[in-house]
C-alpha cells in the first residue's frame, strides 16, 4: 500500500517521513487546523523534497481560482479537495486533484467511482479528527482506487491490509502533539502499512 503522511509543518518531519518510505506528503492550507502551514514555508519544504515523493496540497472551502493560484506558487503535484465540490468546480481546476469523500454512510463510498479518491470519516468540523470509517463498508468490492483516511494509527493500520486499498492517509495518528510528528509512530506506521501487511 502507498502511504501519505499529512499535516507536515516542518522540514524535519518531512525528511523523516521520506527516509522511512512515505510515498506522499500533505500540506494543510486550512487556517483553523493546528497543522496549517503558510504557503511560503511549505514551498521551501517542497523544493527540498526528493523527486519520487508526491507533494499534496490540502484545501478546504476555497475557490478553484485560488487553488489554481496556490498550486502554481507551491509547485505541488496534487490538490486534495477536502470539501464537497461539484463537477463544475473540478472542471475549473488546472491541476491534478484528489477528491475527498467524507463518508457518513456506506453508499457515500461509491461517489467519484471512476476517480482515485480519499475516503475519510465525516465530521462536522474539517479533518485531522482521528475519527474512523467503518471498515465493513469496504467488504466485497473493488477498493483499488481508494485511499483510506480517518483515525488510522500504527496500532490499527494492520486491519486495513486485506481490503486492497490503493493507499492510506494519516495525520493525527502519527503525531506527538498537534502539528508535530512522532518519530517512532511515523516509522512504525509506514513500515506496517507498506511492508508489514504483506507478510501478515
Ligand atoms: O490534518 C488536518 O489538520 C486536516 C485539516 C482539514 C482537513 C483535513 C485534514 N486532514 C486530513 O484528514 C484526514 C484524516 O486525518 P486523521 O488521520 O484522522 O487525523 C486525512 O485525509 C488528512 O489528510
Amino acid at each position: 500500500m502507498r502511504v501519505k503522511i499529512c499535516g507536515i509543518t516542518n522540514y524535519e518531519d518531512a525528511k523523516l517521513a521520506c527516509d522511512y518510505g512515505a510515498d506522499a506528503l500533505g500540506f494543510v492550507f486550512y487556517k483553523p487546523s493546528p497543522r496549517f502551514i503558510e504557503a511560503g514555508v511549505a514551498k521551501k519544504i517542497i523544493e527540498k523534497l526528493p523527486p519520487f515523493v508526491t507533494k499534496v496540497a490540502l484545501f478546504v472551502n476555497m475557490s478553484a481560482e485560488s487553488i489554481n493560484g496556490a498550486m502554481e506558487f507551491l509547485k505541488a503535484d496534487i490538490a486534495q479537495i477536502h470539501f464537497d465540490a461539484d463537477e463544475d468546480f473540478f472542471s475549473k481546476l488546472n491541476c491534478k486533484y484528489l477528491p475527498v469523500v467524507r463518508a457518513k454512510e456506506k453508499s457515500d463510498i461509491d461517489k467519484f467511482e471512476e476517480n482515485y479518491k480519499i475516503v475519510d470519516a465525516y465530521v462536522p468540523e474539517y479533518g485531522g479528527s482521528g475519527k474512523r470509517v467503518a471498515l465493513e463498508w469496504f467488504e466485497n468490492r473493488d477498493n483499488s482506487k481508494i485511499i483510506l483516511a480517518g483515525g488510522l494509527t500504527p496500532e490499527n493500520v494492520f486491519e486495513v491490509g486485506r481490503y486492497g486499498f490503493y493507499g492510506v492517509d494519516v495525520s493525527s495518528g502519527v503525531e506527538e502533539r498537534p502539528g508535530k510528528k512522532d518519530k517512532r509512530k511515523l516509522r512504525k506506521f509506514i513500515e506496517l502499512a507498506k511492508y508489514g501487511l504483506r507478510c501478515g
